[in-house]
C-alpha cells in the first residue's frame, strides 16, 4: 500500500549528507546486511519532464556500467510516496570539492594527490567511454572519496639469526570514484543533458556532440586545475572564455609536465585533447617502476 516506506523498513537513516533541489542525500545502515549506503531522495519528477530523463538516466547508466572500482556502484532504485530513491555505495572520505574546501583553510592539495586523482578518474572513464556512453558532468562534487585502511601482514628474513620476523603493516588506501550518473548518455545517440557550465567545453555549448568523450577529459582537466589553484572557476564571461582559448594561469608548487598535461587536457580543439586510455597510459601518471 501507499504509506509502506521500503526506505524506512530496509534501512535505519544516520544522518543527512547532502542537500540539493533535488531532495536529499542520506548516510544509512541496511537492517538487514548492517553495511552502509548513501541513499538520494529526490522527489518524483514529473512524468515526460526533463528531470525524469536525468533521473531514468541515471539508472539505466547504473545498471549498464555494473561495477568498477572508480564508479561508485549502485545498487537498487525505487519509488515510494512520490519520491525517487536511489541506494548508492558510500563513499566515506567525502567528495574532492570537500577536500578542495578544507584545503582552502590549510594545505593545498599536492601535486602527487591530484596525479591519483586523475589516474583513477582516467580509469573510470576509460570504462564508461569503453561502453560508449558519456559521463557530462564530471566536476569536483562528482568526485567521490573512499579510504580503506589496509593491514598487511609482513614477514622478512632477519639478517642475522635467518630466523622470519614477522610485523604488521597497516597502510590507508585512498580510491576515486566518478558518482552521479544523472547526465550520462550515449554517444550513439546522445541526448545531451548540460552539466555544470563551470566545467562545460565550447562545442558543447556550440551543440557539437561529435566528440562527447573529450568533454569528459576537458570537465576532468578544469576539475584538476581548479584544484590546484584552489580558486572558483567562472560560470561565464571574459575568464570563461579566455579558459577555453587555451588560457590558463600558471600554478606555482606544480611541475610544468602537470601544467602542459592539464593545458593539452582543455585544448579548445576536443581531437587534440588526449583520450581517457591514453591518460591512464601517461608516463607522468605511471608510478615509478623500480629499476
Ligand atoms: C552529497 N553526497 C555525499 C556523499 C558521501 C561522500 O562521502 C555522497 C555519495 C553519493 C551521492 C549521490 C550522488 C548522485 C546520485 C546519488 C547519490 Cl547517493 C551524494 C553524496 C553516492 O552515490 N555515494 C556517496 O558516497
Amino acid at each position: 500500500e501507499a504509506n509502506v516506506s521500503r526506505y524506512h523498513h530496509e534501512f535505519l537513516e544516520l544522518e543527512q549528507i547532502g542537500q540539493g533541489e533535488f531532495g536529499g542525500v542520506y548516510k544509512c545502515r541496511h537492517r538487514l546486511d548492517g553495511c552502509i549506503y548513501a541513499i538520494k531522495k529526490s522527489l518524483k519528477p514529473v512524468a515526460g519532464s526533463v528531470n525524469e530523463r536525468i533521473a531514468l538516466n541515471e539508472v539505466y547508466a547504473h545498471a549498464v556500467l555494473g561495477k568498477h572500482p572508480h564508479v561508485v556502484r549502485y545498487y537498487s532504485a525505487w519509488a515510494e510516496n512520490d519520491h525517487m530513491i536511489i541506494q548508492n555505495e558510500y563513499c566515506n572520505g567525502g567528495s574532492l570539492a570537500d577536500l578542495m574546501e578544507k584545503s582552502k583553510s590549510g594545505k593545498k592539495i599536492d601535486e602527487f594527490t591530484l596525479k591519483q586523482v586523475l589516474l583513477h578518474v582516467a580509469k573510470g572513464l576509460k570504462y564508461i567511454h569503453s561502453l560508449q556512453l558519456v559521463h557530462m558532468d564530471i566536476k569536483p562534487a562528482n568526485v567521490f572519496v573512499s579510504r580503506e585502511q589496509k593491514v598487511y601482514l609482513h614477514s622478512e628474513e632477519s639478517a642475522d639469526d635467518g630466523f622470519e620476523e614477522e610485523h604488521i603493516e597497516e597502510e590507508e588506501e585512498v580510491t576515486y570514484k566518478i558518482g552521479d550518473l544523472g547526465h550520462v548518455t550515449s554517444i550513439v545517440n546522445p541526448q545531451v543533458e548540460e552539466g555544470d557550465c563551470r566545467y562545460l567545453p565550447r562545442e558543447i555549448l556550440q551543440e557539437d556532440f561529435s566528440h562527447l568523450q573529450k568533454a569528459d577529459i576537458f570537465a576532468l582537466g578544469l576539475t584538476l586545475y581548479e584544484a590546484a589553484r584552489g580558486e572558483p572557476l567562472p560560470l561565464n564571461g571574459e575568464e570563461w572564455h579566455a579558459i577555453r582559448n587555451g588560457e590558463l594561469q600558471p600554478l606555482p608548487g606544480f611541475s610544468i609536465e602537470w601544467q602542459m598535461l592539464l593545458k593539452q587536457m582543455v585544448q579548445t580543439d576536443p581531437t587534440v585533447r588526449p583520450t581517457a586510455s591514453q591518460l591512464v597510459h601517461h608516463p607522468t601518471l605511471c608510478p615509478p617502476t623500480v629499476m
